[in-house]
């Protein structure tokens, strides 16, 4: 869906985009994760044309975007930036439905799409519809930014660090809301973060840049396991042990075991894509009482053994 080839802009001296390609399916969310000023945000403003490269193509569909009206462009594409953006002086229904009422969209189907998009983002719209920017939190201006974004229900979305204003709690919750979200499933995405765990939270593939090149592209999975280079390796080395945790699954863990087990396989409520990090928390948590056929010692054994075999296995 989007095919992005040789990708390069400077501003004066400074070579902030160097050479960048990348190819990304429909459907397929894409991180752009790297250390501040390396160039995520540039990249990221030329796939909608707020940006102009210096040489290099985005297609889009096999379209060129440089032989299109930025204007028509970007009313195809959701754009979500960290600033929110919402225009003060609209309601919260007004600011969802900018997009939809330049298209020329009918008003019964932008006010039925409006309420829709608001009740599955938690702002119930008998209560939140009427009321202004800034009567709402920093969590709920995000999520009317992002109802804005999927109002007309674009093919494709960009996310400049979405969340990036909001703190660690309301951060996390408003992520797993974003993971969970129907309207975002068949979306492709392209989202930009500095933070790793948001990152390997959210991403299919992550491009991983430092000052303006990529130094990889993959899936989280193989950045972790594989890092192409120093550079990859140091970038993940604090948070190491936290990421392989939110990568292997119980699948992972216990594919062997399982297969054994009188028990059977994975008991609920997990399944094999539940992450190590997620069985973890719920085996922890004595409200969720939670009755598994494994303890959190067996588990962690079992998840030593799994990183122990995943790092032979990339070694081959
Ligand atoms: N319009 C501009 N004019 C001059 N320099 C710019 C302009 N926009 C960005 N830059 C510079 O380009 C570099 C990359 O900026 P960019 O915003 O793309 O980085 P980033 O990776 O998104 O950073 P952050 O995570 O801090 O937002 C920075 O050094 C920035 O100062």
């Amino acid at each position: 869906m989007i095919r992005v080839s040789h990708l390069s802009k400077r501003f004066g001296a400074h070579a902030v985009v160097q050479d960048v390609s990348f190819e990304l399916a429909a459907g397929e969310t894409l991180v752009l994760l790297g250390p501040s000023g390396c160039g995520k945000t540039t990249l990221l403003k030329m796939l909608n044309r707020l940006v102009e490269p210096d040489s290099g193509t985005v297609e889009i569909n096999g379209l060129n975007v440089f032989e299109q009206r930025p204007e028509t462009l970007r009313r195809g594409i959701g754009y979500v930036i960290q600033q929110v953006g919402l225009l003060p002086h609209y309601t919260v229904a007004e600011n969802v439905a900018v997009v939809p009422r330049l298209l020329g969209h009918a008003p019964a189907a932008i006010a039925a799409r409006t309420t829709a998009l608001l009740t599955r983002l938690h702002l119930p719209p008998e209560r939140y519809a009427a009321q202004l920017p800034h009567q709402l939190s920093g969590g709920q201006q995000q999520r009317v930014g992002l109802a804005r974004a999927l109002a007309a229900d674009p093919p494709i979305i960009l996310l400049d660090e979405p969340f990036g204003a909001l703190d660690p709690l309301t951060r996390a919750s408003i992520r797993r809301e974003f993971r969970e979200l129907e309207e975002l499933r068949s979306k492709t995405v392209v989202l930009v973060t500095h933070d790793v765990t948001e990152a390997f939270e959210l991403a299919d593939r992550i491009l991983l840049l430092d000052a303006g090149q990529v130094q990889q592209l993959g899936t989280p999975r193989e950045l972790l396991f594989q890092p192409a280079n120093d550079f990859v390796r140091r970038f993940f080395a604090a948070e190491r042990l936290a990421l392989q945790l939110r990568t292997l699954t119980l699948g992972d863990v216990f594919t062997e075991e399982a297969a054994t087990r009188s028990a059977g396989p994975i008991p609920l409520p997990f399944t094999t894509a539940t992450t190590v990090h997620d069985a973890l928390e719920t085996l922890t948590d004595s409200d969720a009482g939670a009755s598994t056929s494994f303890s959190v010692a067996e588990l962690m054994a079992a998840f030593g053994q799994a990183l122990q075999r995943e790092e032979e296995a990339w070694k081959r």
